[in-house]
């Protein structure tokens, strides 16, 4: 077994009588992709302020990269960049203006500073954009050389706190493609804070999911998914040409199947639920019935359903702000839907 390069133990933090992170064990490899989720407060930021030593915990130890963040920070952030959800630049420079004083302040060498600062330029997809302003940036040519900023060092783990927010969604398609590929090709390790839960899916990893200060469950989505969803079944929805009319004479044999739950009509389609996924058995046996099929969808859950699973059982507050308002009103609004 690998050795994990971030280790937490027993990690706990205590703001008076609040515990803002409780008991925290969690283990990230090297090259992992990780998305830290949560509602606000549940103690991400917190978490990421002991793992970079910049605060201390109650209790417990954080080991980046083999050093403990508390006793010896420098080293910690000597392999760790961290970029925060609003990056800042001197707007009268260039972008590379910029970022060549970034490399400065991190003590690389004034004969590489030019020559590395370009091809950070270019890594992060900004090569015909280096001479402008960064006034003249958009919000995702920002976040692009806020990458750039925290790559600049050569740092073999990234934090990214809600590095998508504000950017349009061809320029987050692009900004997750580009954290993919260089976790992939450069072995970099990459911590991910983000309300939004369609971009943590497509890009992470394991994911673990903060409520009130702990950390509930992490794994990858398809074994969350899977463990939490195996006892609701496998449903596989059939839509017909024409409508089925009721009572549907291929039910009683359907549900002599052993594998077979519960079935439910309405109109065009059936909706057949399962113990174990047996589409293709029902499509099968469907076509030789000689019914015309105009779609099969089998039922997928995602971060979404997962994340909603667990807020059901939580008595979290829900509050809603600038900064994921759209993730809770999305939220709530879907379960108020419901009853
Ligand atoms: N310096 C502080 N003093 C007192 N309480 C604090 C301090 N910093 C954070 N807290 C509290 O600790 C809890 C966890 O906060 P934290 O910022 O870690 O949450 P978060 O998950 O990062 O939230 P967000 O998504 O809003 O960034 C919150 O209740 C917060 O009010």
């Amino acid at each position: 077994m690998k050795n994990p390069i971030i280790q937490l133990k027993g990690l706990s933090k205590c703001y008076g009588s609040l515990k803002a992170v409780d008991n925290l064990n969690l283990e990230i490899h090297k090259g992992e992709i990780f998305g830290l989720l949560g509602p606000n407060g549940a103690g991400k930021t917190t978490t990421i302020l002991m793992m970079l030593g910049l605060t201390e915990p109650t209790s417990g130890t954080a080991l980046v990269c083999g050093h403990n963040a508390t006793n010896n920070p420098i080293a910690v952030k000597r392999k760790v960049g961290y970029m925060p959800d609003s990056v800042g630049f001197y707007d009268n420079m260039t972008a590379l203006e910029n970022l060549e004083y970034i490399a400065r302040l991190n003590g690389i060498p004034e004969n590489q500073i030019r020559s590395r600062a370009i091809k950070m330029m270019e890594q992060v997809g900004l090569g015909n954009e280096m001479h402008k302003k960064t006034a003249a940036y958009s919000r995702g040519m920002k976040q692009r050389l806020g990458l750039a900023d925290v790559l600049i060092k050569e740092p073999e783990i990234i934090i990214l706190d809600e590095p998508t927010l504000g950017i349009d969604p061809s320029g987050v398609k692009d900004f997750l493609v580009l954290i993919r590929q260089l976790s992939r090709q450069q072995g970099l390790t990459v911590l991910l804070s983000s309300h939004h839960l369609h971009h943590v899916q497509q890009v992470c990893d394991r994911v673990g999911i903060f409520v009130g200060g702990k950390l509930l469950v992490e794994g990858n989505i398809h074994t969350l998914s899977r463990n939490l969803f195996n006892k609701e079944g496998f449903i596989t929805t059939v839509t017909f040409k024409e409508e089925i009319s009721q009572p549907w004479h291929l039910e009683p044999e359907l549900k002599q199947w052993e594998q077979v739950d519960h079935i439910a009509l309405s109109g065009k389609t059936v909706e057949i639920t399962c113990k174990q996924d047996i589409t293709p058995d029902i499509v099968r046996f469907l076509v030789e019935k000689k019914y015309d099929i105009m779609g099969v969808h089998k039922k997928e859950y995602g971060l979404d359903d997962i994340y909603e699973k667990y807020f059901e059982n939580s008595t979290t507050e829900k509050r809603s702000n600038e900064k994921s308002g759209n993730f809770f009103q999305r939220s709530f609004f879907k379960k108020h839907k419901k009853q």
